[in-house]
């Protein structure tokens, strides 16, 4: 219905350019003009949609005309009562007799009643006798004559009173109605077909995108409100961490391979090739390549033998050394096979491999103070670096466990350092953390000796949780890279996800990955400290 009505409202505006005079609209299938309610919203459901498409403009104007009640309308028919009384009585002398209950009997009790209580106030008839006689000859029934006006236009010339007058009676009703202005818009068209609103892989193969319309955008449309981005709060973390980190004087380590040998995560670093968390249950493994470059032949023979005969004051493991196992490609375990690499590195200068009156790329990473620069003995200088990225481990996820995870780890070089510089170090560390009551565990990692473990009190969760490893890592790993015997070198390692979530209140690990969190975590989540 309504398409058929846009139909007829187009095919007008085609053939006069405008419809701006009062038109009977007769809907579609119907034969009486459009005059109720529901018509009414037909049309202009209509007209909204045509000019929601720019094809019509319109104006809308309230109109009130009356209609013949069924009285009204018999009166227009037949004439008033009054002048169907007088029609009924003869005239004075014709012969014939009427009385009032004659005309009671013709006309009916109702008609006859108001009819000749008019007709007398009129003048138009009197009494002789007991009959009824005219005493006009001739009359005018103007009640007719305006119920017949009201019928063609809708109103009286005489004006509202007389309208007023003839609602009193009965005799008329007021209608409102509506009607509309219409005129061609920017996109006329006679075809009501809808535009298109989207560009689809079919109009595109079939070629029908050619002859399409498409709707245009509404740009003054509203569109829905976006919440602002928010940084992940990992990343937050991360930021917190690297300035502490700048601030204390580290530089940071570029950690950007993911993909590791088995020598440069596990056997630099002393670890032993029988070690179950070289393991595939624990250590995610490359088949394709599936075998490292070799690493430097000096160095990696030093490795070797420290592993399997031992040398720098240690037995060594006694087990066979498996070449295989060192080229072994794998997704790195830990941070410290970058710190390993890095170490090697800033061991050169104690190698003699780098001439000091050369700016290298170490100088950028080394991280030295001005202090301990003046100590250069050796070549070695002193470094503090660090670095923030992503491990994997093969492990069963839960609520607490990732397969991967961001490290946090420190490792600082310099002579002379002790157990003590570790612990005090860490206490400085994580105080810019807002994390101050630190209690430490001894622990066992291969390649440090102390090792510890670091424990924080959480206030809110009223206990001792991990929060980090760390240790002095061991001459077995540090002296084959050259370093001289009294370089120590301490590191630490961390996750980055456990003070993210102690941070925001996140519960479930899982919740920090993907873009859900900043919804669900952040948010909602008032940060909590230590
Ligand atoms: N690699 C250790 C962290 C660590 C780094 C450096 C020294 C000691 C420990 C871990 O993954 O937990």
């Amino acid at each position: 219905m309504a398409e058929a009505i846009q139909q007829l409202v187009l095919d007008v505006l085609d053939k006069d350019g405008a419809i701006n005079d009062t038109r009977t609209l007769v809907l579609p299938g119907q034969t009486e003009p459009a005059s109720s309610q529901d018509a009414q919203i037909i049309i202009l459901g209509a007209l909204n949609s045509l000019s929601s498409r720019e094809m019509i403009t319109y104006t809308t104007q309230e109109t009130l005309t009356h209609v013949l009640t069924p009285e009204g309308a018999s009166i227009a028919l037949n004439g008033s009562h009054e002048a169907r009384v007088w029609s009924a009585v003869p005239a004075k002398g014709e012969g014939s007799t009427v009385t009032p209950k004659d005309v009671e009997k013709l006309l009916g009790s109702e008609i006859s009643k108001v009819g000749q209580g008019r007709a007398f106030k009129n003048k138009w008839i009197g009494k002789e006798g007991n009959n009824l006689v005219k005493l006009a000859s001739e009359i005018v029934d103007s009640t007719q004559l305006e119920m017949r006006e009201v019928d063609s236009t809708g109103t009286l010339k005489t004006g509202e009173k007389a309208l007023a007058d003839l609602r009193k009676r009965k005799l008329i009703s007021q209608r409102k109605g509506q009607w509309f202005t219409v005129q061609k818009g920017p996109n006329f068209s006679t075809s009501t077909a809808k535009p298109e609103t989207d560009l689809t892989v079919d109009m595109l193969t079939s070629g029908a995108w050619k002859t399409s319309t498409f709707k245009k955008y509404n740009f003054e449309a509203e569109g829905v409100p976006t919440s602002g981005g928010a940084l992940h709060p990992l990343l937050k973390v991360r930021d917190e961490f690297r300035s502490i980190f700048l601030e204390m004087g580290f530089a940071e380590m570029p950690t950007s391979s993911f993909v590791e040998s088995g020598f440069w995560c596990f056997d630099s670093l002393y670890v032993p090739q029988q070690h179950p968390a070289r393991e595939v249950q624990d250590t995610f493994y490359l088949s394709d390549p599936s075998t490292s470059l070799p690493p430097p032949q000096e160095y990696y023979k030093r490795v070797a033998r420290v592993h399997e005969h031992g040398g720098y004051g240690s037995t060594g493991y006694r087990a066979p050394w498996n070449d295989a196992e060192s080229r072994k490609l794998l997704l790195r375990t830990h941070t410290t096979a970058s710190s390993a690499a890095m170490l090697w590195k800033l061991a050169a200068r104690c190698r003699g491999e780098v001439d000091d009156s050369k700016e290298d790329e170490l100088a950028t990473h080394s991280g030295a103070t001005s202090k301990n620069q003046t100590q250069i003995k050796d070549g070695f200088r002193p470094a503090k670096l660090f670095s923030i990225d992503r491990v994997f481990r093969n492990e069963t996820m839960d609520a607490t466990h990732l397969a991967e995870f961001q490290q946090v780890e420190g490792v600082v070089a310099d002579r002379g350092l002790t157990l003590a510089d570790l612990i005090g170090f860490m206490r400085v560390f994580f105080k810019k953390m807002g994390i101050e009551n630190l209690r430490f565990k001894p622990a066992y990692n291969p390649y440090t000796e102390p090792s510890l473990e670091i424990f924080a009190f959480h206030p809110h969760l009223r206990k001792w949780v991990e929060i980090g490893n760390s240790g002095m890592f061991r001459p077995e790993m540090l002296e084959p890279m050259g370093f001289p015997k009294d370089v120590h070198v301490h590191g630490w390692g961390l996750s980055l996800e456990r003070p993210t979530m102690i941070r925001y209140g996140i519960s479930n690990i899982r919740t920090l990955v993907g873009h859900k969190v900043s919804i669900e975590g952040v948010e909602k989540t008032p940060a909590v400290r230590f």
